[in-house]
């Protein structure tokens, strides 16, 4: 149990305080970006700025992210209380804050985990935390989903087949989830732990999303029938590329195109593809909802898979940026239903006959899951298989993807 002088305290909630009102003035920007920008201008502005070293910079960001972990409950408190409750409730040693800025809740401090310390407050309900539950998806549990909010989800690695070896003995405390699965509390420093090479020994790739595309390989005929099939694949919203690295270490394939809206992110794709020895794909910039764009990049090309991996709320990962808890508002599930709607729509017209799309979205909400999927069924293509990846109780992020063929 560390301690703190009270001034150290005090200056602390003071700054996360300030840095809140101007962060929920500035708009919906990610937290993570917003602390860096506040952090890099008190190094720089000299003696004009608070000099904070890397113990501040930890504690002011857990109140701003504990604050924001809440979610909506505990909404008739002030802002200084839900400060103080969320670190009370989420930090793993509370007490050099509690103890000088709200003595009378030391006891709480002495249940393990966040649910029973939220539980000492009479005016906790779980539900409160997350109150959009008649919009989720069928099969997510809401209040399981409401609670996972209160820890910081875990970080999970994922070995690429064949480098296997350089994981045989792991250092406290990466775990083994599965033979290809490890997980690591967040902000471990993997680099320094481990002697294996990131992005070419392993990447780094949520549990959910892992889950997701071994589904996708077994339900696909190449993990059913036909082992023998080499497929031609459109990663139309690739990103950084996760799915596709993942696909080009486990389905054989002779073509390979990934693209996406942002030019930024596909650099970050080739630079991991580079890493991960990939050498055979092309890349390029396309708003697939443009047709004509569409055209012009992929001709008449058809594919037989296509990875729909579209752009959504995220809802599955916002327990790694519990701020847009705060931003969200439900009128905003119909623009992404109705973008993503657009992107499968334009995507399908480079389907082959008999070939697949995988919708895969990050969300918990019913309206870009199984309503998006009942539309594509509308569209024509047959429905095969859909699933929910429940990562709220693994630590992890939550996914949804369904599977269709095109007649
Ligand atoms: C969920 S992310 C993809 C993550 C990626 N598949 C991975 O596993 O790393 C969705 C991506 O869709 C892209 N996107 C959004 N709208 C798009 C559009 N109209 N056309 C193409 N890409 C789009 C975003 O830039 C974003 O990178």
């Amino acid at each position: 149990m560390r301690h703190l002088p009270s001034t150290l305290v005090r200056f602390y909630l003071q700054k996360a305080i300030e840095w809140l009102q101007q962060y929920l003035s500035a708009g919906d920007m990610p937290l993570h970006l917003f602390l860096k920008n506040k952090f890099r201008w008190c190094s720089s502005s000299g003696e004009h700025a608070p000099q904070l070293g890397s113990r501040d910079r930890r504690y002011i960001s857990a109140l701003l992210y504990d604050y924001f972990r809440l979610g909506k409950s505990f909404s008739g408190r002030s802002v200084e209380d839900r400060m103080m409750i969320g670190f009370l409730i989420c930090e793993q040693d509370p007490t050099p804050i509690i103890r000088e800025l709200r003595p009378e809740w030391l006891q709480a401090t002495a249940f393990a985990n966040p649910l029973e310390r939220a539980g000492w407050f009479a005016d906790f309900q779980p539900e409160d935390i997350f109150p959009w539950a008649s919009e989720l998806s069928p099969g997510v549990d809401a209040r399981a989903y409401a609670v996972s909010y209160l820890q910081q989800p875990n970080v999970f690695i994922r070995i690429r087949p064949g480098h296997e070896g350089g994981f045989a003995v792991l250092p406290d405390p990466i775990v083994r989830v599965s033979r290809h699965t490890l997980a690591v509390p967040a902000a471990t420093n993997l680099h320094r732990l481990l002697r294996a090479r990131e992005g070419v020994d392993y990447v780094v790739q949520d549990w959910a999303s892992q889950q997701v595309m071994e589904w996708l390989i077994e339900e696909l005929p190449a993990g059913k029938a036909d082992p023998s099939h080499v497929w031609t694949v459109w990663d139309c919203c690739a990103g950084s590329g996760g799915k596709s690295l993942f696909l080009a270490d486990h389905l054989p394939m002779q073509q390979l195109v990934v693209t996406d809206i942002r030019a930024s992110i596909l650099t970050n794709l080739r630079q991991r593809f580079r890493l991960a020895g990939i050498r055979k794909y092309k890349s390029a910039v396309l708003d697939v909802t443009q047709a004509e764009a569409s055209d012009n990049i992929l001709g008449s090309k058809r594919f037989d898979l296509i990875i729909a991996d579209v752009a959504c709320s995220g809802s599955g990962t916002w327990a790694r940026t519990p701020e847009q808890l705060h931003f969200f508002i439900p009128e905003q599930l119909k623009d992404f239903h109705n973008r993503q709607i657009s992107i499968v729509k334009q995507a399908c017209r480079h389907l082959q006959p008999g070939g697949y799309l995988a919708y895969i979205t990050c969300s918990v909400f019913r309206r870009e899951n199984e309503d998006v999927a009942d539309e594509i069924r509308q569209m024509g293509l047959t429905y095969v298989n859909s699933t929910l990846i429940t990562g709220y109780s693994a630590g992890g992020d939550s996914m949804f993807v369904a599977l269709f063929r095109a007649s």
